[in-house]
């Protein structure tokens, strides 16, 4: 089985707020990520896929299309966005890393089973929110 990892960033609004709270406890709770403003985070995730080297291409999975797919389904929808707000995928949703990393593996990997013809899938994902807070996800 061979690992293959793609790293991206992206730039992305948002606030942790729970609508069913008071303002007191969600400021006690989320602390500066309350805020009634909207603050940004500089995102850097590495998408990993798994599988074993395709006989006649050499490839687990083609990076161009690995590339693509974290574009077209991801980085489109979510770079330069209010999290809270623009994106499909996590509407009613808290966008803490856990949360956003659990929508973006529902997102990217029927896209990666997809690309791949069955052949790669989606192993790991590891989201960074600042340069020291992450999440990690194998899809369990
Ligand atoms: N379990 C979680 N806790 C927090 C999350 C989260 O997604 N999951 N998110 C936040 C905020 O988004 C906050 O902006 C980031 O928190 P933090 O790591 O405390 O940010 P700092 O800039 O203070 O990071 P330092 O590197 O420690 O300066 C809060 N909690
Ligand atoms: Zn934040």
């Amino acid at each position: 089985m061979v690992y293959l990892s793609k790293d991206v960033s992206f730039c992305s609004a948002h606030k942790l707020y729970n609508d069913k709270w008071s303002k007191e406890v969600n400021e006690e709770i989320f602390g500066k990520c309350a805020n009634e403003h909207f603050h940004g985070h500089n995102y850097d995730l590495t998408v990993t896929v798994k599988g074993e080297p395709h006989p006649e291409t050499g490839m687990v999975m083609n990076f161009r299309d690995l590339k693509r797919i974290i574009k077209q389904e991801l980085l489109a929808k979510v770079d330069h966005k209010n999290l809270n707000v623009d994106v499909d995928f996590l509407e009613g949703k808290m966008t803490t890393a856990e949360v956003f990393i659990k929508a973006i593996w529902e997102v990217l990997a029927p896209k990666v089973a997809e690309a791949s013809e069955g052949h790669a899938e989606l192993h790991k994902l590891k989201l960074y929110e600042t340069r020291t807070s992450y999440a990690e996800y194998y899809g369990e």
